[in-house]
């Protein structure tokens, strides 16, 4: 076993992951509260005296919740039977034999920050299904949805020029073609820009104009592996045999309007002919409050569909047509949504492992996946990203991330140590972006 540096931490105070778990997720926890208040008349239509008390219920357990979070009471086993839960509490009992082995505390302040979290987004999952008849609720769906609506403009801008691209892709030329690659490359590591755990639940919808921003936010883009990712990507197509694949999977991040942007570059992968499949991933259960669902993806594709705007509408068509073909292929797994690092993986979900083998490249979106890949942990900002994997590597796969939590691997020398004397907050405020790449170059 490689010798890996401690996990981030609530212990250090006044770092991040301290602040997140102090202030931002007794806030969202709080929302999530309010929500399900707001939506007690909703209930009582639908389900009469019972979705009343399945509403208090919810929010009883929550309230609960709240209070071992802000008291940093040691954290107990799940006791709904899900598909994970077996699973989860084994890992939290080995999480507790690591502590036992140092001070003994297993708590939100003293566990790793990444199983915190998530720990707090599976806790808020089983008060919701533990109260039926409203145990199919999505306590973010409507912030997901406001994102979504705030973002009109951007999205429409997004998929005019998509259209527009689309209609004249077979006059473009080589350099052309890479041209509008690596726009919708940047178009969607900005989108990452707006995911609502890092704004507390807030709203937090694209209203600037992405599209002609690009230019002036290159200078934020730390890390560029783009060329490596359109070598691999021209090169399938050039030596592609008359019906074979080639397989981009999209390990996808937040809904709303980053979802967009997904979308419009996984549709120009299939109509630059860079790639003839396009697989995605989402959460299987409501998570890090925008992410990306089955219910909000598919909700999103027909938004779109339903548009009043000729092009918007037309994306949205074509989107719908891409997945009936099997062009697109959404799937769930469990895995994305416990609390492991990506280096588990072949152990704790084999078979996830064996479908990403299958992918010419692996796309992984936002902050949270980065964290995922690197075990979120203290590592030196100049350790190479393929060592911080940690063995992980299914297959070349590229991080698409707004940098949003305190880790970074990859940079120069002395790049890290720079930024953070100049601008002590520059990586938990998504200003800054990187695309890094791991696999043959
Ligand atoms: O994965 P995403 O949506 O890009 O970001 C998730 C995020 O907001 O959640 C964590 C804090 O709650 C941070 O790691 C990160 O900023
Ligand atoms: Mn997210």
């Amino acid at each position: 076993m490689a010798v890996v540096p401690a996990s981030l931490s609530g212990q250090d105070v006044g770092s991040f992951a301290y602040l997140t778990i102090k202030d931002r997720i007794p806030q969202i926890l709080t929302k999530v509260i309010d929500t399900l208040h707001r939506h007690k008349s909703e209930f009582f239509e639908k389900h009469g005296e019972e979705g009343v008390e399945a509403e208090k219920k919810a929010i009883s357990l929550l309230s609960k919740l709240r209070n071992e979070l802000q008291t940093d009471k040691p954290f107990i086993p799940l006791v709904e039977k899900f598909v994970d839960t077996d699973i989860w509490n084994q890992y939290l009992e080995y999480q507790q034999s690591l502590l036992n082995e140092s001070d003994g505390k297993s708590r939100w302040f003293y566990s790793p920050w990444l199983l915190v979290e998530c720990y707090m987004y599976r806790r808020i999952h089983e008060a919701i299904i533990q109260s039926p008849p409203i145990d199919y609720f999505d306590v973010f769906k409507e912030s997901k949805e406001q994102n979504f609506y705030e973002s009109q403009e951007s999205i429409i801008a997004l998929c005019t020029h998509l259209q527009q691209l689309i209609r004249t892709i077979e006059d473009l030329d080589e350099n052309q073609l890479k041209d509008e690659f690596f726009e919708l490359l940047q178009i969607s590591l900005w989108g990452n820009k707006c995911d609502l755990s890092l704004s507390g639940g807030e709203s937090s919808s694209q209203n600037t104009d992405v599209l002609n921003s690009l230019e002036d936010l290159k200078p934020f883009i730390l890390l560029n592996d783009m060329e490596h990712l359109w070598s691999l990507l021209s090169n399938c197509k050039k030596t592609r045999e008359k019906a074979s694949v080639t397989r981009v999977y999209i390990v996808l991040d937040n809904s709303g309007f980053e979802l967009v942007t997904d979308l419009v570059l996984a549709n120009f992968l299939l109509s630059s002919e860079l790639a003839t499949e396009v697989h995605f991933y989402g959460k299987t259960i409501p998570w890090f409050v925008s992410d990306t669902t089955i219910h909000d993806f598919n909700w999103l594709i027909e938004q779109v569909k339903s548009s009043n705007h000729k092009w918007m509408s037309k994306c949205g068509a074509d989107w719908e047509e891409y997945i009936k073909m099997g062009k697109w292929v959404y799937h769930n797994h469990i895995f994305w949504t416990l609390p492991h690092e990506y280096c588990a993986m072949p152990q704790v979900a084999p078979d996830l492992y064996a479908e990403l083998q299958k992918a010419h490249l692996i796309l992984f979106k936002g902050d949270l996946n980065y964290r995922k890949l690197t075990g979120d942990r203290k590592w030196e900002f100049s350790v190479p990203f393929h060592q911080a994997l940690n063995g992980f590597h299914p297959a070349p796969l590229c991080t698409i991330r707004t940098i949003k939590a305190e880790i970074q691997v990859g940079l120069q020398p002395g790049q890290g140590e720079q930024l953070l004397a100049s601008e002590p907050s520059w990586w938990t405020t998504g200003k800054y972006g990187i695309f890094q790449y791991d696999g043959p170059l």
